[in-house]
């Protein structure tokens, strides 16, 4: 039985070297860093990717900025370097933080095939072989985080499950620090949500809740589009339909659907039946599986363990490598959609 936690020889060598990096850039100061470019925004900050001056070493630096008391900020910054103890080859690589006025920065191991939302505006949808190995990641991720550090992720998203052209598939932005979480709470912005009906409605909610942001992500990846209110027969049709130029133009008003607000979403999520996938273009083990990661009830939803050995995760969590995934982002980053 693969134990979870275990890791591939590859993998220990590849973390072996990203900890010989981060001791030749020992501790990080914001005049070491000059911005290149911006990566992308979301989640209470921007995320620049960065050149680390007296190493050359390129980071990505997150920086959210906060006005609090000096105590609450110097709390955070401690709390953050627990992150120096998240070691995985399912979590983003962590640098350092630091606090420079009202921006904490979050210098993290750079990923240069992005994050899964940004590949999905380029390419439609992702293809259920390669959203297979987003859930083993992804599974293996939850499992590290509750078993080394007894924490949830509290925000599984497209936006925070990063790749890179070594078709490493990695997890980042988990709530390791309680003062961070406590103080970008009321900041929430968005158009959707993925959060689970227990948590929108106020009640106690843990793993469970990213069991079912899990199920929430990998149906919106798999159709191409936020799946609430979920799209009618006719819209599968239309979103599948192969456009016969091959264009990966959107049809009309794809994506942008002018759908709900997100009070109405958040009602909807709480109120109605929960998205599934259509059993018309996916494999029956694909749509059991979001089916058990989207009950609404946490009693009836499947927990990690259960889905650790769910026919799906068991098909793609054998082949250990990562060139199927390589190349797949390699052409999808090339695409020129
Ligand atoms: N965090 C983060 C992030 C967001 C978008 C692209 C990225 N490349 N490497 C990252 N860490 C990253």
């Amino acid at each position: 039985e693969f134990n979870q936690l275990e890791c591939t020889d590859k993998q220990k060598d590849r973390m072996e070297e990203f900890f010989k990096a981060k001791r030749a850039v020992g501790e990080i100061k914001q005049d070491d860093l000059v911005n290149i470019y911006e990566l992308g925004q979301g989640n209470g900050g921007v995320v620049y990717k960065v050149r680390h001056k007296p190493t050359d070493k390129i980071m990505a630096r997150k920086i959210i900025y906060l006005e609090v008391k000096p105590a609450l900020k110097t709390q955070i910054i401690r709390e953050l370097k627990v992150l120096h103890q998240c070691n995985s080859p399912y979590i983003v690589g962590f640098y350092g933080a630091f606090a420079v006025e009202a921006q904490i920065s979050i210098c993290m191991e750079y990923m240069d095939g992005g994050s899964l939302d940004l590949i999905l505006k380029k390419v439609m949808r992702i293809p259920e072989h390669i959203l297979g190995k987003i859930t083993v990641a992804v599974l293996r991720g939850l499992s590290y985080l509750r078993e080394r550090h007894r924490i949830m992720h509290r925000d599984i998203k497209p936006s925070n499950i990063l790749v890179n052209l070594q078709g490493e598939i990695k997890l980042c932005d988990f709530g390791v620090s309680a003062q961070l979480i406590d103080s970008t709470l009321h900041t929430f912005i968005g158009t959707r949500s993925y959060m689970s009906p227990e948590r929108l409605e106020g009640a106690h909610y843990g793993i469970m809740s990213d069991i079912w942001s899990l199920g929430l992500s990998l149906v919106e990846m798999a159709v191409g589009r936020y799946p609430i209110p979920p799209p009618s027969m006719h819209d599968i049709d239309n979103l599948f339909k192969e456009d016969p130029l091959g264009n990966r133009s959107r049809p009309e008003g794809f994506g942008s659907y002018k759908g709900l607000a997100i009070f109405e979403l958040m009602e909807w999520i709480v109120n109605e039946a929960p998205p599934s996938l259509p059993r018309s273009h996916f494999s029956s083990e694909f749509c059991d599986f979001v089916d058990r990661c989207l009950k609404k009830s946490t009693t009836e939803r499947a927990d990690l363990n259960t889905l650790l050995h769910h026919s799906f995760y068991k098909r793609y969590e054998t082949e250990s490598d990562n060139q199927e995934v390589s190349s797949w982002i390699r052409q999808a980053c090339g695409s020129d959609a």
